[in-house]
């Protein structure tokens, strides 16, 4: 389908008035450019077809329709097409993809033509992939408030939030009109006695936005455009890292290439759009030398059999030409038998008429003309079955081609099909996720046999804590009773994993105090292994299971032990490292990478991660629970059809104990590690509290902790926390405090997270 996609509104006299034809509308299926800022619920859109073609449309359309209601109806005199039949009234059809549909209606059912198919039913499915732009058939419906049901289709035009647009350098995008939270400037107005809204070019008189502004600028010297920048800020809270990055998404490459550079904003617009363009020449003649090589080979196959045709005409042709000289040589040696019968008869003539010699020759020539005969019989049978054998031949090589060319069809068919399920699938799958927010808490008590009378666990969400005689109840997204397994826990975890896959960046983190259980539950033993190991495991099932998708899965560990980073994967020891950010991008240079295939590659990685965390914790006579552990994983996906890209992270976090520095009575270099670690998880709780409360600036560069986190706990991810305890009544006054904290993070919910993903450019 698509194809049939129209070549325009065929009735010009039916546009509101005003309304202008837009050159680059789409044509025949394809996406190409609609108005930079086309409010497309509220505009016709219009292509520019010759009026010719319009009309040899229609006059396509109503010979159609005529010749299916002659067969349908023999008996009955020839019909015209009628304005009974057929409604002339065509409608336009937007699909989201850009796809214009020109429909119209017969006997109550809307149709429209298909270049393959011919006329067809208007597929139901479309209704809610786009929208109709004219509504001369459906009078004004938006604007009394009632709504045509197309044959169970879901409703249209009911959704003015969503429509589409051309970005240069992206294509054809989405929009949507989100509620979300922002920041708003307001000034008090005397005369009114309220706050009003600043208008925006008053906000640049302050301060705290003209420092923003100019942070922008500095970061980015090529948007010189201060109402740009400004604009950006008021949509990003403020945020001016997630402005850079929000550039950075859009401009990329072309935004690096002019930093410092004297390129102005504009021209950075056109350079993108002139490499984006220069990317679909590219596609474009890949895709004409795929169809010559195409051709090449039909070309070849032709003349092959062409050939083989050939040789066998002249086959046949020697052959009749043998039979023909047979018969003649048949014909004449009856003849001579029939003179040699009639000498023969004659009365007998004197004997020495007849001689010997004469009669031996005869004799001869009866018996080849018998073989002459006998072989004249062979060839013409021959001759017969070979011309059988090629007409058999030539039939199953045309059913052969025939049938090749309906599984290819088919199997194009299915494969589209699949593709939008499975794009719908995971669509609906994360739209899920997102309803039950982006941070998901989870507590789990240590299994621990006769302990924890002071725990109770009235449902799946809750966990009671009883201590000097008063009660406190703590609600989590779930509860893992001591008794549960370590399967039970990762189950909790999956959605987040396949999120990964999707192009989110996730974390799940595990925080406690030590001995509460976090190792276990992120690491686990040989037998019992954790949240760590499934999550990549289950990582790996699902990119082998994305034929489509090739995804390329590295690892890297490392350790955060009094604010200093160290690789665990490095071959040269543990190497200490720093921490890179460019806008809202972490980066830390020189951390070792190991790309991993198989659960084999996982374990042998990460034993290796463990083995240098354990010989780095005896040489700084520490011990593991001092440090947080960090195993991160980048997942990069591009679809080999596509060609979009998308990468992510999956970071799995073990935290260093949270025991508060009071009670740990420490000294000297323990006090130090206290301090450290202290400091750390009071920044990751001030990180959360950031975000609750929308602050217009999250402390994610209070520690090393939180800087590395930030792509994580960011508006744009999805984030699992698991608050470890211990059922130990001597360990309640922790429990507590865990539980507080844990509790605090559940009410937060992070901004829409978002895929990140991208047209990946050949050779990256
Ligand atoms: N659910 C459980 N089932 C069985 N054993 C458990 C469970 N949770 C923890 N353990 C055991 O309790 C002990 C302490 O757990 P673990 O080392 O995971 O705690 P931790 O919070 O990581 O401590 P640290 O901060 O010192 O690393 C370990 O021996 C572990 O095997």
């Amino acid at each position: 389908m698509g194809t049939g996609a129209s070549k325009g509104h065929p009735d010009k006299k039916n546009l509101p008035t005003g309304m202008e034809e837009h050159p680059s509308v789409v044509q025949n299926g394809s996406a190409s450019t609609l108005p930079d800022n086309a409010s497309i619920g509220n505009q016709w859109i219009q292509s520019k077809p010759e009026d010719d073609e319009i009309a040899e449309d229609i006059e396509q359309m109503v010979q159609v329709i005529n010749r299916a209601e002659n067969t349908e109806d023999q008996p009955r005199t020839q019909r015209t097409l009628d304005a009974e039949d057929v409604s002339l009234t065509f409608e336009s059809f937007l699909h989201r993809n850009g796809t214009l549909y020109t429909c119209f209606t017969q006997n109550g059912t809307r149709l429209y033509f298909d270049d393959e198919k011919g006329i067809v039913p208007f597929p139901e499915e479309l209704y809610s992939e786009g929208k109709f732009l004219n509504s001369q058939n459906e009078p004004d419906q938006e604007a009394n408030g009632t709504r045509q049901d197309h044959g169970g289709g879901p409703g249209y035009l009911e959704n003015e939030r969503t429509s589409s647009f051309y970005i240069p350098g992206k294509g054809m995008v989405m929009t949507y009109m989100f509620e979300e939270r922002t920041n708003v400037c307001k000034y008090f107005d005397t005369d009114s006695g309220a706050w009003l809204i600043l208008p925006m070019l008053w906000e640049m008189n302050l301060d705290f936005i003209n420092r923003r502004v100019q942070q922008v600028k500095d970061a980015l010297p090529s948007i010189s455009d201060y109402k740009e920048i400004l604009a950006a800020l008021r949509l990003c809270n403020y945020d001016p890292d997630e402005v850079i990055s929000m550039f950075y998404a859009m401009f990329g490459d072309s935004l690096t290439d002019t930093i410092g550079g004297q390129q102005d904003f504009e021209s950075m617009t056109s350079s993108r759009d002139i490499n984006e363009k220069e990317r679909q020449i590219e596609n474009l003649n890949k895709k004409l030398e795929e169809q010559e090589r195409e051709l090449e080979n039909r070309r070849l196959k032709c003349k092959y059999v062409e050939e083989e045709k050939h040789h066998l005409l002249r086959r046949t042709e020697a052959l009749q030409e043998r039979i023909g000289q047979l018969q003649t040589e048949h014909e004449k040696s009856l003849q001579e038998m029939s003179e040699i019968h009639k000498e023969s008869m004659r009365p007998a003539s004197p004997i020495h008429s007849f001689l010997p010699t004469q009669k031996e020759s005869l004799l001869k020539l009866f018996k080849e003309s018998r073989e002459i005969n006998a072989c004249s019989l062979q060839l013409r049978a021959q001759a017969a079955s070979d011309l059988a054998n090629i007409s058999h031949d030539l039939k199953s090589l045309r059913n052969a081609v025939e049938d090749m060319m309906d599984s290819t069809s088919q199997l194009e068919e299915i494969r589209s099909l699949y593709q939008r399920e499975s794009m719908e699938r995971r669509l609906l799958y994360n739209q899920l996720q997102e309803l039950r927010g982006n941070i998901r808490v989870f507590c789990r008590c240590r299994r621990d046999d006769g302990k924890g009378g002071h725990l109770e666990f009235p449902s799946d969400e809750e966990i009671l804590v009883m201590n000097n005689g008063g009660k406190k109840k703590f609600r989590f997204d779930q509860v893992f009773v001591p008794q549960c397994t370590q399967v039970d826990v990762f189950e909790g975890t999956l959605p987040i994993v396949k999120s990964c896959a999707d192009g989110y960046n996730v974390s799940i983190l595990a925080y406690g105090q030590t001995g509460s259980g976090k190792t276990y539950t992120m690491m686990g033993n040989g037998q019992n292994p954790g949240v760590n190991i499934r999550c990549i495991r289950e990582l790996l099932c699902i990119c082998q299971e994305r034929e489509r998708i090739k995804y390329t899965i590295k690892i890297s560990m490392l350790e955060i032990y009094n604010e200093t980073l160290w690789d665990l994967l490095s071959e040269n020891g543990n190497s200490q490292l720093e921490i890179r950010s460019q806008g809202k991008t972490v980066t830390v240079p020189g951390l070792t990478e190991t790309e991993v295939l198989t659960e084999d590659d996982i374990k042998k990685t990460m034993s290796l991660g463990e083995r240098n965390r354990t010989v780095a914790t005896t040489k700084m006579n520490t011990e593991s629970s001092r440090s947080h552990l960090m195993v991160i994983l980048r997942v990069n996906g591009v679809d080999s059809i596509s060609g979009v890209g998308s990468s992510a992270t999956l970071t799995l976090c073990d935290l260093a104990g949270s025991e508060r520095i009071s009670k740990t009575e420490a000294t000297g270099q323990r006090l130090v590690e206290a301090a450290a670690i202290n400091k750390s998880l009071t920044a990751l709780g001030q990180v959360f509290s950031a975000l609750k409360s929308n602050a217009l600036h999250v402390p994610y560069r209070n520690s090393k902790l939180t800087h590395l986190l930030q792509p994580s706990l960011s508006g744009h991810a999805k984030a699992c926390v698991f608050v470890n305890i211990s059922p130990d009544i001597k360990d309640v006054a922790e429990t507590l405090s865990s539980l507080q904290f844990g509790s605090s993070i559940q009410q937060i919910a992070l901004g829409k997270p978002v895929q990140n993903t991208g047209t990946v450019k050949p050779g990256h």
